[in-house]
């Protein structure tokens, strides 16, 4: 049984039962009509997915894995912050006529800062330092530039990334200030599962355990009646994962590195509306 699978229903319980509604507060997302979109949220959840022991991709509806693996790619590898760049659409209502999604995700990665041994933007740094210095306590990113704030246009909601080597396992926190539990938190783990799968491959080291922390844990009022729904299904097992082994540069990977087998899902026929 999917372990995912649990941690989703786990945390789409607790938020249910002992959620704080902020209906009584004026809220900034709009759902598709203009009306407000509020949530009941819970504050400060911590979910823990040991990827030696699963890939953890959810069975309680399927997760369009590959285009997480695209907007994943599209961010800290093509470093782009425009949707012309990205295969899917699901950025589309955030970008601006030329595409652009302001100085966010991509954009932010890409910006090269100086250090002892020269200039490097945030990715090429953790490459270095995972090959180099693989001891450090320094290895992370932060999308989070509050120089640029102003020019986003939406503030990133995955932000940080903390690599940690431990023997021969690439371990990782992902820092999430809000998080979307049906539209992305699947899609949240799957990408970042994989970022750790790809880089410790590239690094001559294996995944380890992927720490998830999010501070606002929220279910929009207008998904309430699908998570119940989810909560009622048996998970299936987790599928398998494999990546391309041949690939040893993290510029080589692309969306056809990653093979999923074996994955079985629930279907799920309604459409989920994303508040703006
Ligand atoms: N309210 C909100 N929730 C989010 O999860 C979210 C935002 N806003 N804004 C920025 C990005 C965009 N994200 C999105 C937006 C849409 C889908 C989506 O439509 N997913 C569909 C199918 C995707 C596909 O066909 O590839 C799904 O069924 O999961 C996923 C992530 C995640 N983020
Ligand atoms: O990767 C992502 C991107 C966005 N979200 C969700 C979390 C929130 O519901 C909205 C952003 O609204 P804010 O008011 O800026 O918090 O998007 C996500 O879950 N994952």
């Amino acid at each position: 049984m999917s372990r995912a699978d649990l941690l989703y229903r786990e945390t789409c319980a607790r938020i249910l039962r002992e959620g704080v509604w902020d209906t009584d507060q004026s809220v900034r997302p709009r759902w598709a009509d203009g009306s407000p979109a509020h949530t009941v949220k819970c504050f400060g959840v911590v979910n823990r997915y040991d990827l030696q022991e699963e890939f953890p991709l959810m069975t309680l509806r399927r997760t369009y894995w590959r285009s997480c693996v695209e907007e994943l790619l599209w961010i800290w590898q093509k470093k782009s912050n425009n949707v012309r760049d990205l295969g899917s659409h699901i950025w589309d209502s955030w970008a601006d006529e030329s595409g652009s999604i302001g100085k966010a995700y991509g954009y932010q990665l890409g910006i090269k800062y100086r250090f002892p041994e020269g200039e490097f933007d945030q990715v090429d740094r953790v490459l270095y330092d995972l090959k180099h210095n693989p001891a450090s306590r320094r290895i992370l990113t932060s999308l989070y530039n509050f120089a640029d704030l102003h020019e986003m246009a939406l503030y990133p909601c995955a932000y940080s990334m903390t690599f940690h080597v431990s023997g021969n396992r690439l371990n990782a926190i992902l820092n999430q200030r809000s998080q979307d539990m049906l539209t992305a938190n699947n899609w949240n783990v799957v990408q970042y599962a994989v970022l750790v799968h790809m880089l410790a491959q590239v690094s001559g080291l294996v995944a380890g355990e992927l720490v998830h922390v999010i501070a606002d844990c929220h279910i929009y009022d207008r998904h309430i009646p699908l998570v119940e729904q989810m909560l009622e299904l048996e998970p299936y097992p987790a599928p398998e994962f494999r990546l391309d082994p041949a690939v040893t540069d993290f510029y080589a990977f692309t969306p056809d590195s990653v093979q999923v087998e074996n994955y079985r899902y629930h279907p799920f026929s309604a459409r989920i509306p994303v508040a703006i």
